[in-house]
């Protein structure tokens, strides 16, 4: 376990991995897709070890993967790991996981997806989170000039890039504060974005090119080539 980060607050961390990766089109589950031999669970469960103050992880996987058992063979767990079905969405995920996050001062929903994270960006929610934020998400600023526009596909504005983020995964918060949010019943593409409707402030921290997601072949691609590099430093 990694003690760098000082905070001494207990940490459940949510691996949801129950997609199915329709956009990657794979013949298994996403999160157990393969780069260089290894799913990219194992990838991210690697990664999220190392959190400071980890207290649970709970990993939410596909239905008929229901177990930490049936799950060695894909991602090697710790030791107490708790492994739940997945729902239909992704809120329904969380949701199922943060049921079984326990007692903890500040829980992270993390992606599968999203395997090769730096141990870094989880330090920095936590930190955000520990030092009083409700939440606290990793967010790059955007290339692109982003346009709002309405169903027949005319834009309606543009709205200032300077103020926008791009959000990544992990996002942290409060456990009550975040328990309190998924209460609410609703559904959104965030986690961040169910604590902001309760009218929580939630900050963003550096995000980092690292914490991409997995969604399409060019990303696996992306991963391969990114493993491959790694594998060729250390020879
Ligand atoms: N019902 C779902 C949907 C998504 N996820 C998880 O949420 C993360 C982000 O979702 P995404 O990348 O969109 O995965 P999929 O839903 O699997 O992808 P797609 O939309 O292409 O089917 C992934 O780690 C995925 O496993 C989940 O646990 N349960
Ligand atoms: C949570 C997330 O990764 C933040 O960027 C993203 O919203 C997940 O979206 P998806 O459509 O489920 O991939």
């Amino acid at each position: 376990m990694n003690d760098a980060h000082a905070a001494p607050r207990s940490v459940g961390v949510v691996v949801v991995a129950a997609g199915s990766g329709t956009r990657l089109g794979a013949d298994v589950p996403k999160a157990f897709v393969q780069v260089a031999g290894r799913s990219l669970l194992s990838y991210a469960v690697e990664r999220v070890t190392q959190v400071a103050h980890l207290a649970r992880l709970v990993i939410v996987v596909p239905e008929g993967h229901g177990t930490a058992t049936a799950l060695g063979d894909v991602a090697p767990v710790p030791e107490g790991t708790v492994v739940v079905p997945g729902g239909a969405e992704r809120t329904d995920s969380v949701r199922a996981g943060l049921a079984e996050v326990g007692e903890v001062d500040i829980v992270l929903i993390h992606d599968a997806a999203r395997a090769f994270t730096p141990v870094a960006v989880f330090d920095r929610v936590v930190a955000a989170v520990a030092a009083g934020a409700s939440g606290a998400v990793p967010g790059l600023p955007v290339v692109d000039t982003i346009k709002a526009v309405d169903a027949d596909g005319t834009i309606t504005g543009t709205p200032d890039r300077a103020g926008l983020r791009a959000v990544q995964t992990p996002q942290g918060f409060d456990a009550d504060v975040l328990r309190a949010a998924y209460a609410s019943g609703l559904s959104a593409t965030d986690d961040a974005a169910l604590v902001e409707t309760l009218g929580h402030h939630v900050r963003v921290v550096a995000g980092d090119p690292l914490a991409f997601k997995v969604t399409t072949p060019e990303d696996l691609a992306r991963a391969e080539r990114l493993v491959a590099s790694w594998a060729a430093s250390v020879d």
